[in-house]
């Protein structure tokens, strides 16, 4: 049978995956992993003043690899493949010349971490999202943070382009224009060479960049010249219209399609964010909160126009029209920090020892090696194990979770994490389960947000790494929700959403409902909260409410 299939493509914090999907019921015939290598080596990063960039080099090679990854593993027909959309995270905007394309490919730049893209949990823009906060307060004019949760973030696409333009006047002469990471990526599959022309992701634009159609797109230059004259020039360098990812960014270019063995008249649709599109391939409708739960957390949810209205929902990260389901409007808090939690603290486990056994001269480099991958592999695996062993009720180490500062409710990244009540026997375990209640503790107090304001929340989805991989998490989450969490089938939910996307781009669905019907790949594991645990945790999570205020300054 000649079946259509559409291909997702899901640009995540640290990896890029592929997977190719069976338009008429969502079968996955082949997925593909790319590794970021020079992410992963730490380059062009210092976490100690918070910048974290990526060359766009870990993001071509990984479109090439994953793209021809699943169509080899798939060994369907090139014009079999009808359509792509991508996500990738955001904000995670970067510099691009009057053609498009990255500086950081451009001679001069191919180094320097300002040309390269500035991926969504640089926090070098604290003071500049601050400036804009008061500005958008005090200037007379609109508040254009309002469809924005009232606060502007240092993760998102002003803060970071004031930053960079204010540090780096090469880059600044050089930037013509400004492109999200979807957009970007986008735009290389469809060859655009003109990104005043390029249909921009309404995804991005609303949820970072304080697009709103009430005031004709992006903030007037009035405003953006009160920061940088740059900013105000740079809005006629930017777009007015923005489009959902249902609808068609372009063809597949002839030098991509030939690059990857695909044919011209394969559609790519319009770009996105990855929790928005895993929003998408986690089944999402009214009413459920779906937690897209990896390196950070973001939770999402859909509101149809009339039970929004007028409504603006304070603390949280955008209410756009169209960035999830288009025609509703999409809603998005989250954590800035959630299996980075727990990466951190395995990290400062696993580090010293590390290093003694690199230096160590009892094995040889190979068995080094082998050693040092397997602790790194099972260390969070085996401390989630001991961890399921103590008993709920003995948790009283209280730990913050905003390691990387808080993201909602009510934005503030200069936060900090912090842990106390620690004695003799704090060992490691109970030190992570004190970090897995903190992200859960985070979690619900997003869901109290969302209810404070409104919103009502009847069902929790569960999907991406951690939902997947973490009985802890997600045992913890439910009881501290005290609601049952649903965990997507997929283990790729947002490439899943992605390919979804692209069928309807590619017009063999109607709409995003209809794909999500023929597509979806349902449930595979329910969390239902244990009620001895649950009044345990009313009491911890009083506490780390408390503590909370105290590190704040409340
Ligand atoms: N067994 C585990 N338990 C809890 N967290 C885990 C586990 N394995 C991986 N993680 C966390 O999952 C996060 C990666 O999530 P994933 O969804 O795969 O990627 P991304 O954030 O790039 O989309 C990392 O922060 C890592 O620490
Ligand atoms: O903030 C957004 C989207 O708005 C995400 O791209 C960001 O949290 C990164 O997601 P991951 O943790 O890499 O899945």
């Amino acid at each position: 049978m000649n079946d259509n299939y559409v291909i997702g493509l899901d640009y995540g914090s640290d990896s890029v995956r592929a997977v190719l999907v069976n338009t008429a019921d969502g079968n996955c015939l082949s997925s593909h992993v790319y590794w970021y290598p020079r992410w992963k080596a730490g380059k062009y990063c210092d976490p100690v003043s918070n910048r974290f960039r990526q060359h766009p080099l870990d993001h071509l090679e990984g479109l090439e690899q994953t793209i021809k990854g699943v169509l080899s593993k798939s060994g369907i027909g090139k014009d079999q493949v009808k359509a792509i959309c991508v996500d990738t995270t955001g904000s995670s905007p970067m510099p691009v010349d009057e053609k498009g394309q990255s500086l950081a490919l451009k001679p001069g730049f191919a180094e320097n971490p300002n040309a390269m893209m500035v991926i969504w949990k640089d926090h070098t823009s604290i003071k500049e999202a601050d400036e804009i906060n008061e500005v958008a307060r005090t200037w007379g004019g609109e508040d254009f943070t309002k469809y924005e949760g009232g606060i502007y973030s240092s993760e998102w696409f002003w803060s970071k382009i004031l930053h960079v333009v204010r540090e780096d006047e090469a880059v600044k002469n050089a930037a013509f224009s400004w492109m999200e990471h979807c957009d970007f990526i986008t735009a290389q599959l469809v060859g655009s060479t003109d990104p005043l022309a390029f249909k921009r992701s309404r995804c991005a634009a609303g949820h970072k960049a304080l697009w709103h159609e009430s005031w004709g797109g992006l903030p007037p230059k009035e405003f953006l010249g009160k920061f940088h004259p740059y900013l105000a020039e740079l809005r006629d360098r930017l777009y007015t219209e923005t489009y959902t990812s249902d609808e068609v960014a372009g063809n597949l270019s002839k030098e991509w399609a030939e690059k990857l063995g695909l044919s011209e008249d394969t559609i790519i649709a319009v770009g996105t964010f990855d929790a928005h599109a895993g929003a998408v391939g986690g089944e999402i409708t009214e009413n459920t909160l779906i937690k897209v739960m990896g390196t950070s957390t973001c939770d999402v949810m859909v509101a149809s126009k009339e039970t929004i209205g007028d409504k603006l929902i304070s603390g949280i990260c955008g209410q756009v029209d169209g960035s999830v389901i288009p025609g509703t409007i999409g809603l998005e808090a989250g954590q800035s920090g959630f299996g980075d939690v727990l990466a951190w603290f395995k990290n400062l486990v696993v580090k010293p020892s590390v290093a003694l056994i690199q230096n160590s001269t009892l094995l040889n480099q190979e068995q080094k090696d082998q050693l040092i991958a397997e602790i790194e592999e099972q260390i969070i695996i085996k401390l989630s194990e001991d961890a399921l062993q103590i008993p709920v009720a003995e948790s009283t180490i209280v730990s913050l979770d905003w390691i990387n500062g808080r993201r909602t409710p009510d934005a503030n990244q200069s936060l900090k994490g912090a842990i106390r009540n620690l004695n003799m026997g704090s060992d490691a375990a109970r030190v992570f389960k004190s970090l897995v209640e903190a992200i859960s503790f985070g979690s619900k107090s997003i869901v109290e947000r969302f209810r404070q304001e409104g919103v009502q929340i009847d069902a929790v989805i569960g999907l991406g790494g951690v939902a997947k991989k973490s009985i802890l998490v997600m045992q913890t989450l439910a009881d501290v929700l005290n609601m049952p969490i649903k965990v997507a089938t997929s283990d790729q939910a947002p490439a899943l959403g992605a390919a979804m996307y692209a069928a309807v781009a590619a017009g063999i669905h109607p709409n995003t409902e209809a794909a999500i019907k023929a597509m979806s790949n349902g449930f595979d594991k329910v969390y239902e909260p244990i009620p001895a645990n649950v009044p345990v945790y009313e009491k911890l999570y009083a506490e780390y409410v408390e503590f909370g205020k105290l590190i704040e300054g409340k």
